[in-house]
């Protein structure tokens, strides 16, 4: 990758993932600057991870070829206010990774740079990311293949031509871990009421998870057929999937991602 150096704008849970995916896949962290309203946050980032801090926004302004703007949907309008007072005649690229703001949201507060948004997860931190990313106006080649660069480091990346995809990306994949660790929770709370000790069961569900992924991942086989496997005709898997099926599981499962799709379109406003 280029020597670009890298700005973020907020350093919660989401920035810090990429921080942590990028520096394990070997990007400098003297390239990388980090600032957010937590000193705390920031002290804690720089000892963990060695990238400069700063308490300043305008601080990443002035100094990132690519700013990365990672805080709350919410606060965006303001935060961009006082970046674009720091450009001066420069354009650097701008990664929004915010849920929901448009690229026309962006380009009305920072004015005429280059913007591309995207939709990581959390997963970024194990480099088992995955992300969505759309580019707008005045996006160069160039630019693109820096995003791809920076999001590819932490994970896969799918690009797309429309941006209202952007938010079926965030139901699926960007919410996504946290409905795949809310039925790890309920797996491992029922392996208790069945008499496994914690660390047992977290362990059996943990690595039950995580192989039931990369069966997946690996095998041409659809899940719908790797399921089948697993079910023997009348027996015990085939006596847990009657009730999921029974309780509607599929439907739960669209409607939860449809409200979920529903909110990105929502935070635009
Ligand atoms: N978490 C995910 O899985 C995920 C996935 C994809 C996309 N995203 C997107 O990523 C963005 C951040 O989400 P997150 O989950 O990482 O949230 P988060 O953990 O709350 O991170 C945001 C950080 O920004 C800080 N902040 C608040 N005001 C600021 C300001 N004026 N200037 C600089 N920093 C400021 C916050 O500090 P305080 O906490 O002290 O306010 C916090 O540390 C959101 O737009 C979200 O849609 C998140
Ligand atoms: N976390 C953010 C949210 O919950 C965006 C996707 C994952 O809004």
């Amino acid at each position: 990758m280029a020597q670009q150096v890298i700005g973020f704008v907020g350093a919660g849970n989401m920035a810090a993932s990429l921080v942590g995916g990028m520096i394990a896949k070997g990007i400098r962290p003297a390239r990388i600057w980090m600032s957010d309203v937590s000193e705390q946050r920031l002290t804690d980032l720089a000892r963990q991870h060695r990238v400069h801090v700063t308490a300043r926004n305008e601080e990443i302004a002035e100094r990132c070829d690519v700013l990365v703007l990672a805080v709350k949907p919410q606060l965006m309008a303001e935060v961009c206010a006082g970046l674009k007072a720091q450009f001066g005649d420069r354009t650097p690229l701008i990664i929004s990774i915010a849920a929901g703001v448009t690229v026309d949201n962006l380009r009305s507060w920072l004015g005429d740079v280059p913007v591309i948004r995207t939709m990581p997860n959390t997963p970024a931190l194990v480099q088992a990311g995955a992300t969505g990313l759309y580019a707008g106006a005045g996006v160069t080649e160039e630019h693109r293949q820096l995003a791809s660069q920076i999001m590819a480091s932490v994970g896969l990346t799918f690009w797309f031509e429309q941006e209202s995809e952007l938010d079926a990306v965030t139901a699926v994949s960007g919410s996504g871990p946290a409905y795949f660790f809310l039925l790890m929770e309920a797996m491992i709370e029922a392996g208790e009421q069945l008499g496994l000790s914690s660390h047992t069961a977290r362990q059996l569900v943990l690595q039950t998870a995580w192989g039931a992924a990369q069966l997946a991942i690996t095998s041409e086989q659809a899940p719908a057929a790797l399921r089948e496997q697993v079910t023997s005709p009348g027996g015990t898997t085939a006596a847990a999937l009657d009730v999921f099926e029974k309780a509607g599981l599929r439907k739960l499962v669209d409607d939860a991602l449809t409200a979920a799709r529903d909110r990105a379109r929502e935070l635009a406003k």
